[in-house]
Formats: structure tokens, sequence, C-alpha cells
């Protein structure tokens, strides 16, 4: 998958020595509309990459602030088709890669092929599905292999050796490694060895590495750039949709990710 778009920018970040700062929205919250604008607004802000999230009715590895956009989100009614629609309309005017990742449920519910074929002809680079275990992936990875789309899967602190080795050869685009052991949720401090953690990782899989779960500015995000490729923002984000209540949230929205991209810059692998 040498021409997918999230491999030619990680591939692009590292050559000149640059962490990749991987945003996330959930889909639908407060609209469509505003999603669409704001993933323009964290690209132009400093977003390499934009992790889209489809919602659902029962988000087991959200905490709070991720489960109520998804909840509010919901209750306006938002579809997958139409989220998918959504992303073709943004790859008309954005150039990043655009990830979406939702549970197994609204995939299976699409339909495997189907999904994987109308994300990857809308323009979306790779997918994300938290509670589809490795062992039981491969039906879903025949379909995103077959249209080019990436199908990434998430390491734990707690996850063995074996797991490890087993994701290796199905790992696309590159592994998200959880930096906690818990659920999303901007954190006051992350207190696993990532060193270890990702020296582990490292050891067994050979794509690039992003860490996520836990991040809640741009200090947090500068102890982590160290220890990966590229690191993801989510509830942070989300936060700040949520307490715009109506009024604009991309101002706030592209300030936080303006400072996490000027915390990470000029920052060089440890
Ligand atoms: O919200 P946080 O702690 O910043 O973590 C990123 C996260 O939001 C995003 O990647 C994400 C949202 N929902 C998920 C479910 C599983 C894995 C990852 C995610």
């Amino acid at each position: 998958m040498s021409e997918n778009r999230i491999t030619l920018c990680l591939a692009g970040l590292a050559r000149r020595g640059k962490k990749g700062l991987i945003t996330y929205i959930t889909a639908g919250d407060p609209d469509l509309a505003a999603t669409a604008r704001l993933v323009e607004t964290m690209v132009s802000a400093g977003a390499d990459m934009v992790e889209i999230g489809i919602p659902f009715s029962d988000p087991v590895a959200d905490g709070p602030v991720i489960q109520q956009a998804s909840a509010r989100a919901l209750a306006k009614g938002v579809r997958v088709r139409e989220i998918i629609r959504m992303c073709a309309a943004v790859r008309q005017r954005v150039t990043a890669p655009l990830i979406l990742m939702t549970y197994y449920n609204p995939v299976f519910q699409y339909g495997l092929a189907d999904f994987a074929r109308d994300a990857a002809s809308a323009g979306v680079d790779g997918l994300i599905v938290p509670d589809l275990p490795i062992e039981e992936s491969g039906e879903l990875l025949g379909h995103t292999d077959q249209y080019g789309l990436a199908l990434i899967p998430l390491a734990a602190p707690t996850s063995t050796a074996a797991r490890l080795a087993a994701m290796a050869p199905l790992a696309r685009g590159f592994v998200y490694c959880v930096s906690v052991t818990g659920v999303t949720g901007a954190r006051q401090e992350i207190h696993t060895d990532l060193a270890k953690f990702m020296h582990r990782v490292r050891q067994y899989i050979s794509l690039p590495a992003a860490i996520g779960f836990g991040i809640s500015g741009p200090e947090s995000a500068a102890r982590v750039a160290p220890h990966c490729d590229a690191l993801v923002v989510g509830s942070a984000i989300v936060n700040l949709v949520a307490r715009a209540k109506g009024s604009d949230p991309a101002p706030a929205v592209a300030a936080l990710v303006g400072e996490i991209r000027k915390a990470i810059d000029g920052m060089v692998k440890a």
C-alpha cells in the first residue's frame, strides 16, 4: 500500500524530521457541516491527518467527552452514509489523510465490502475499529486491502508479545499505541512508561507508531512526541466543540491545534 496517503504523509514527516499530529472529532457534533468545517480548520492550523469518528451508541473505548459527543450526534440522526458523503466533500478541499474511527457494528450493518469501497472512493485513507480483535479482523482486512484503505490496529501497554507479533503482518498505515489502559479522555498525566512500551511495540512492528489517549494540550504533547512518529489528540478538541454550545468552535480549536503543532515541532526522535 505504498501509495496510501497515510504512508506517504508519515514518510514525508520522517524525512523532514517532524512528528505527525493527528486530530480527532466526532462526525455530526453539532452537525455535519460543522464537522466538515472543523476538519479544514484543523488542517489549516497544523494537523497532518484527521480522524473522524462515526458515532455509535455503545462506544466502549471512549470516555465521557467522546461518549457525549457521540450521543449528541446520534440524537441529531446522523447516518454513516452521510458521513462518508461529507468525507468526499472534505476530500475536495484538503489533501491531508482522513481516517474513519468507528466500532464494528456500524461497519457490519453497512456491509464490510460496501463500507470499504464507499469510504475509499470518498477519499478516506484509513479505518480504526477499536472493538475488532486482531484475530477477527481477517474478513474486514480483505476488503480494506482491496480498496487501499489502511486498517489501523491498536496496541496497548497490556498487549502481550504474542499479540504484538500477531498484529505485525495485519497492521496497515501505522500502529496506534494507546498510552493508557483505559478509555479516551484528556488526562492530567500519563503514567505509562512510554519508552518501554514503544520499545516493545517497535520490536515487533516496523510500521510508524502513533500514540494517543490522554494528551490534553501542548505540554503533554511535547512529553509524548519524543516516543512516537505521530500523536493523536481527541477529547481535548471535542471538549472545545462541546463547550462552544452553538457558537463557532473553530477559533478555539484552531488555537489549540496550533499550540500543539508548535509544541511538537522541531522535536527529534528519541
Ligand atoms: O481522546 P483522547 O484521549 O485524546 O484520545 C484520542 C482519541 O480521542 C481518538 O483517537 C479516538 C476516539 N475514539 C476512539 C476509540 C478508540 C481509539 C481511538 C479513539
